[in-house]
């Protein structure tokens, strides 16, 4: 179970949470906020159909995650996932299988605009809801000695595109529009309003605060 501990807590659950993820980020992200949930990592064939549009495959991906874990649930629980693409001039940088790929993936973001794709699903009491968020980033020219260094950190391998903007990323990135988290891997603002809307968390509920204290 992850756990908040001491730090502080804006949200609290409503119900019991899965997130079907074995992305650390993910974990971090959604604890960030206080929320506990139990991990269960969803294994799925993550093969997409030809000619599938970015936000069809993040939305299908994370749906594929949730279902698979949905089952093993209590049924009370609501499952949340989620799927995360680069994609650039209509290329879709996955997590690269290799330091080779990632040299070419980190070669083409380098000096230009690209897209991530999150797609998040949450599935409770026989209902699923999915969306996506779209976040554009533009990384400044690479040297190609920069790339050499940055793929000997280790750090492009289980990440789209072979790079982690929260991470050593950060230093080739000039301009995002859109969510940041969402490039992370869970776009939280969003997260947070579908699981308030669906009553499936609150607000930490406040006592003793006054005005101007
Ligand atoms: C672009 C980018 C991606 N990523 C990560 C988020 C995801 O973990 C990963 C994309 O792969 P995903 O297939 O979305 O997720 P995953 O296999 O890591 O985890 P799971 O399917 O179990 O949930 O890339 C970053 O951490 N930082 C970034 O800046």
């Amino acid at each position: 179970m992850a756990d908040h501990g001491k730090r502080p807590a804006l949200f609290r659950n409503r119900v019991p949470l899965v997130l079907a993820s074995k992305s650390p980020r993910r974990r971090e992200l959604l604890s960030s906020v206080g929320l506990s949930f139990e991990v269960f990592p969803a294994e799925v064939d993550e093969s997409l159909p030809p000619g599938v549009s970015p936000e069809e495959a993040v939305k299908g991906l994370a749906r594929r995650k949730a279902q698979a874990v949905a089952q093993r649930a209590g049924s009370e629980a609501a499952v949340l996932a989620a799927d995360t693409l680069v994609v650039q001039a209509g290329r879709f940088l996955g997590k690269p299988r290799d330091l080779a790929e990632a040299r070419r993936m980190l070669k083409s973001l380098s000096g230009a605009w690209h897209e991530v794709f999150t797609g998040v699903a949450l599935a409770f009491r026989q209902k699923e809801k999915v969306f996506f968020t779209c976040t554009r980033v533009r990384f400044r020219d690479l040297l190609p000695e920069e790339i050499e260094a940055y793929l000997a950190t280790g750090e492009p391998l289980g990440k789209a595109g072979a790079y982690a903007i929260q991470g050593l990323a950060a230093a080739f990135v000039v301009e995002v529009q859109g969510s940041v988290t969402g490039v992370v891997g869970l776009p939280l603002a969003e997260t947070l309003k579908l699981l308030l809307e669906e009553a499936l968390i609150e607000p930490t509920p406040c006592e003793g605060f006054k005005d101007g204290a």
